[in-house]
């Protein structure tokens, strides 16, 4: 039922939009936040897009703030509620059915729905996800936000025309067409105990377990009226794009919170006997959370400013976390002065690191970094 044929819309999704829509897109960012930035199409040196300052900035200078197109958390990696011992009341915490006291000022962000169905309210792929890639999580929110974004703008047009629909899905695609990408398995290095005769099998094993992910998205996704949003090179790409852009993200711990707030901050909100009950009753989970009870979520997220500043090894701007930024959200301050029209960059690895250790961290990144520091490092070796 397509007017474009689904190859033809392939192509035009893995493109870069033209220069006047990208440029379009990032004004109209720059614009609603009152940045001084600007995103300049070619960066020069072959890097692509780059980012660069307005205005003069100082050190320590906020140059933006943005929330995430796309974020997710990743999966711990101790097992905090396996030192609990008490199953059944950790699944009675799990349910619902036992709250502790006081839980409703520290509120967690709503379960989703699996719009295949599953009736445990988590999405159905999740364990394959877990199982895999971290990555996979991300890249289905990516998929299931341009889906609904699509949806959106289809819903004051004939739901069926097949050029309506397919507007719809260039739209809703927008914010990740102007973002770098390449397939997943092309861009991920090859690792060091996987020699080149092997490369080509670990490549094709890669683009399986993505064939794998997006098998189950269909199942509980897919829409016959955007179905290059389903191609396994679409998701490839979209995977690609968490690999090559991603940001790391600190949320600090609800849990901590709470029991700081139960254990020791609670003074003129609660009695000393509410106090009391409340800390015998969360006492077993803070002793079995052990010093894992602070333990900050990470996550990762894609950014759509963030996203356009290139690498340095000594940048000019970095990302911090101030107390009360929102959670999730990037914010990038300036490492030292910045004078209008100088590149805003971003130390992608390790900074700290050596020469061959930040070469190392950055060929996941497909580039080898010829900075002016790393030029004098390697000259003074
Ligand atoms: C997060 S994107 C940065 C924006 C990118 N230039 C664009 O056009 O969207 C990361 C990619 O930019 C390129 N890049 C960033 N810094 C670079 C550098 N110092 N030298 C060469 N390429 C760089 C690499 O291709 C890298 O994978």
């Amino acid at each position: 039922m397509t007017a474009v044929p689904v190859d033809e819309q392939l192509r035009v999704l893995l493109s870069p939009p033209d220069a006047l829509d990208q440029a379009a897109y990032f004004a109209q960012l720059v614009e609603r936040g009152g940045w001084a930035v600007e995103v300049r199409p070619d960066a020069g040196g072959g890097r692509g897009k780059g980012l660069f300052a307005t205005q003069d900035l100082e050190e320590g200078d906020v140059i933006f703030t943005e929330a995430p197109v796309i974020a997710a958390r990743l999966l711990p990696g101790g097992d905090a509620a396996g030192a609990f011992a008490d199953r059944p009341r950790l699944e009675a915490l799990a349910s619902g059915a036992e709250r502790l006291p006081h839980t409703e000022r520290f509120p967690l962000p709503p379960l989703v729905a699996c719009p295949g169905g599953c009736s445990d309210e988590a999405y159905c792929s999740a364990a394959h996800a877990d199982e895999t890639n971290d990555i996979f999580h991300v890249a289905a929110q990516a998929m299931a936000k341009t889906l609904l974004r699509a949806r959106r703008l289809l819903s004051d047009a004939p739901q069926r025309d097949p050029e309506r629909c397919w507007e719809a899905l260039r739209a809703a695609w927008l914010p990740f067409a102007v973002a770098w990408k390449a397939p997943w398995w092309e861009c991920v290095a090859r690792p060091d105990d996987v020699s080149a005769a092997e490369e080509g099998a670990f490549r094709a094993e890669l683009r399986g377990l993505a064939a794998d992910s997006l098998e189950l998205l269909r199942a509980a996704l897919f829409d016959t009226r955007f179905p290059a949003l389903f191609e396994l090179e679409l998701f490839g790409a979209i995977i690609g794009i968490f690999e090559l852009n991603n940001l790391d993200i600190i949320v600090n711990s609800p849990v901590e919170e709470y029991l700081l707030f139960v254990h020791e901050e609670h003074e003129g909100v609660m009695s000393d006997d509410a106090a009391a009950t409340a800390q015998r009753l969360t006492r077993p989970l803070l002793d079995a959370l052990g010093d894992a009870y602070d333990a900050q979520a990470q996550g990762t997220g894609f950014f759509a400013l963030q996203s356009c500043a290139n690498h340095d090894c000594a940048p000019s701007a970095h990302a911090v976390k101030p107390p009360g930024s929102a959670d999730g959200a990037a914010v990038i301050s300036a490492a030292r002065r910045i004078r209008a029209g100088d590149e805003i960059t971003l130390c992608y690895v390790d900074g700290d690191a050596p020469l061959a250790e930040r070469h190392a961290a950055l060929r996941d990144y497909g580039f080898v970094c010829a900075c002016e520091r790393c030029c004098r490092e390697a000259a003074a070796a």
